[in-house]
């Protein structure tokens, strides 16, 4: 069974013309999946449809239909689908209620019906997920932006769902925080969790995604691994653009030096891939001397 299935889904919001059509996409479980697409493509409508957020609490119309661990979301309430899917808003401080770390937590948890010790034991094992153990009585105020993002997230992690879905999770943080921040949802898809992501800045999830969907104007215009995907961005003006930095240079030379270089995820791997060819070329300019 999928994390996610769309099969021909469409979807409009009450007052809106259509924004998502002809979605058609499979998510396994225990991949870590980018949504990626220029302003307005649709990313938060679709990262939304997986929460259950559309169509529960917008309304709208829509056609085909969305499952999550194979609930039809149409057909279920959101408390069946948060067992399954834990979302973190593009905004996430408006997704924080409480005064200290431990609360922020418990307040997620207060639905469940669980003992004290066992509502203690579960905030405990969700900050020890995201680094933020030893600091349970900590004030949300005191946090950094880094680490109010991982707060967000430890409290959708203590309802144990199988699927993050994350909007633009980065978008707050300075480059470290959003590298830290990258690094995170990595260890938990390694521990299993299937990470779903929206993200324009495709540099900071290279290393990571397994599948990058890339909409334009409601649709999937190309869905696969990241060189494909980002090749297809090279290829039109548009959405050239978003094509990230690392890959810029390595198209180019592939284009101007007539080169064939390899898919290049992080920036060692394009190091290593040009000093072994500058040392190459070294050596033969040194045998030819
Ligand atoms: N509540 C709403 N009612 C009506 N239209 C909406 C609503 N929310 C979003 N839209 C419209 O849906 C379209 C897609 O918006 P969405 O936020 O999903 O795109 P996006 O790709 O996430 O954009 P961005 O990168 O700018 O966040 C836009 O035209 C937007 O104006």
């Amino acid at each position: 069974m999928f994390a996610v299935e769309f099969a021909g889904f469409a979807y409009a919001y009450p007052e809106s013309g259509v924004i998502l059509n002809d979605i058609n996409l499979t998510i396994p479980r225990g991949t870590f999946t980018v949504i990626t697409g220029p302003s307005g493509a649709g990313k938060t409508t679709l990262a939304l449809a997986v929460a259950g957020v559309i169509p529960h609490y917008f309304g709208g119309r829509q056609a085909g239909c969305v499952r999550v661990g194979g609930i039809n979301t149409a057909d279920s309430g959101m408390g069946e689908l948060a067992s399954q899917v834990g979302t973190v808003l593009a905004d996430y401080e408006s997704q924080m209620v409480a005064m200290t770390v431990a609360e922020e937590v418990a307040f997620s948890l207060e639905t469940v019906g669980l003992s004290r010790r066992e509502m203690d034991e579960r905030i405990d094992q969700a900050l020890a997920m995201v680094g933020l153990n030893g600091r349970q009585s900590c004030p949300v105020t005191d946090l950094s932006g880094g680490q109010k993002q991982r707060l967000v997230i430890a409290s959708v992690l203590a309802l144990a769902p199988d699927i993050l879905v994350l909007d633009e999770p980065a978008s707050a943080l300075d480059p470290e925080g959003a590298a830290g921040i990258y690094e995170l949802l990595a260890a938990l898809n390694k521990q299993g969790k299937t990470i779903i992501a929206v993200e324009h800045h495709l540099d900071r999830v290279l290393p990571y995604a397994d599948q990058i969907v890339l909409l334009q104007d409601g649709r999937i215009a190309k869905a696969g691994l990241a060189g494909e995907v980002i090749r297809h961005m090279w290829a039109q003006e548009n959405l050239r653009p978003g094509v990230p930095a690392l890959w810029k240079i390595k198209l180019s030379l592939e284009e101007k030096l007539g080169l064939k270089l390899r898919d290049w995820l992080t920036d060692e791997q394009a190091m290593a891939e040009l000093k072994s060819m500058t040392d190459r070329q070294g050596g033969e300019e040194v045998k030819s001397a």
